[in-house]
């Protein structure tokens, strides 16, 4: 088994007395700071100005222009969407860039050669295997989300431990760290996203509610089959694995996912996965979602506008305005209100 990294392997003594700039406050950006304010790190934001530097401002950051937060870091983390991170590093990073350290929670930029950093910086990766808003979620319950770490270049000889300590300062330690690369790191990110996690998953979704709608039953009855109730065996996976799902649920449902489950999911699913793999690894899902963004996102605006108007987007929103609780940021008693 591969070596994990946990919070005795980290010194936060390489991030004591050195300013971290965590450029962007979204997903990532605003659990990287806040986590690492709480573990003791001194945390500036660079931003535009707008919401986000709004709320950066509201949860008590001094908070700078891009370029400005740049200058002063020793440690630069780019937290911005993947296809602007190239402008914006080439205008306002990389003149301002005087740091030790360029980090990333993502390689795909400097993986596709989008952004080429400067020689004579730490360039790493600390990319949490999660939700931005469950780095941040598990960080207040100390627990954490696993994170892979990687050196793409070491000029002062202490990458490694930078990077451990700065999965520690964001909680992904109490989880675990694993070593990669930034090429692995990529190929393998944007496969899961596409064809498990996100694309294969709500495909998944969409096609066992339509099945059961379009033979009459009950859209409602079709969101929680399909749906809702995929929260609950998915946490069942996340705590125990496939057996620990297995054991939890009826033998009538574990018969079933033996027996149909390879139907639906057949060897032809597992040639497109390697075909998906491919495109991602030759560079072409790449080449297609920097042009795409080129061209001021054509079919990535219709397609989710399409998706939004789905049946099962619909009915879902109706029914969770009677289940505020699922918005987990909700507390049961709201949704005991809501209901009496
Ligand atoms: N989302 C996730 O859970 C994960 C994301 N990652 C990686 O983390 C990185 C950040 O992604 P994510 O957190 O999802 O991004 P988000 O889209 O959630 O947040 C982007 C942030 O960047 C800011 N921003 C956008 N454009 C500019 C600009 N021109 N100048 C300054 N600030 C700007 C936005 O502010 P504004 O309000 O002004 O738009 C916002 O605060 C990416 O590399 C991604 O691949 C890695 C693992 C998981
Ligand atoms: C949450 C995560 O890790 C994803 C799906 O890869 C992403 O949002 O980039």
């Amino acid at each position: 088994m591969a070596k994990m990294y946990y919070n005795g392997d980290a010194n936060a003594e390489y991030l004591n007395g050195k300013k971290v700039a965590v450029i962007g406050y979204g997903s990532q950006g605003h659990a990287h700071a806040l986590n690492m304010r709480d573990s003791g790190v001194d945390v500036v934001i660079g931003l535009r100005k707008g919401k986000s530097w709004e709320k950066a401002a509201e949860d008590g950051f001094q908070v700078y222009t891009v370029g400005e937060a740049t200058a002063q870091a020793d440690v630069v983390m780019i937290l911005l969407p993947d296809e602007l991170q190239p402008k914006v590093y080439k205008e306002e990073i990389e003149p301002n860039l005087t740091s030790q350290a360029l980090m990333f929670a993502h390689g795909f930029n400097i993986h596709f050669n989008q952004i080429v950093p400067p020689k004579e910086c730490d360039v790493l990766l600390v990319a949490p295997k999660g939700p931005g808003h469950l780095v941040r979620r598990t960080y207040e319950q100390d627990a954490g989300v696993p994170a892979l770490f990687a050196v793409y270049q070491d000029v002062t000889g202490e990458a490694q431990e930078l990077a451990l300590a700065y999965a520690k300062a964001i909680g992904a330690l109490r989880a675990g760290a694993l070593e990669t690369t930034f090429k692995e790191e990529t190929e393998t990110d944007l496969f899961g996203e596409q064809a498990v996690l996100c694309g294969g998953l709500t495909s998944l979704v969409k096609a066992g509610f339509e099945t059961l709608t379009e033979a009459g039953y009950q859209p409602e009855l079709a969101y929680f089959e399909c749906l809702h109730e995929l929260k609950l065996i998915v946490d069942l996976m996340y705590e125990g694995g496939l057996e620990g799902m297995r054991y939890s649920i009826s033998d009538t449902a574990q018969w079933g996912d033996f027996v149909s489950g390879p139907r639906v999911v057949d060897a032809r699913v597992k040639e497109e996965m390697k075909a998906v793999l491919k495109d991602i690894q030759e560079g072409k899902f790449a080449k297609g979602w920097i042009l795409e963004n080129q061209a001021n996102r054509p079919v990535f605006n219709a397609v989710n506008q399409r998706e939004n108007e789905h049946p099962i987007e619909q009915v879902g929103r109706e029914l969770r305005k009677m289940m505020p609780f699922v918005n987990s940021s909700k507390k049961k008693e709201v949704a005991v209100s809501a209901n009496n």
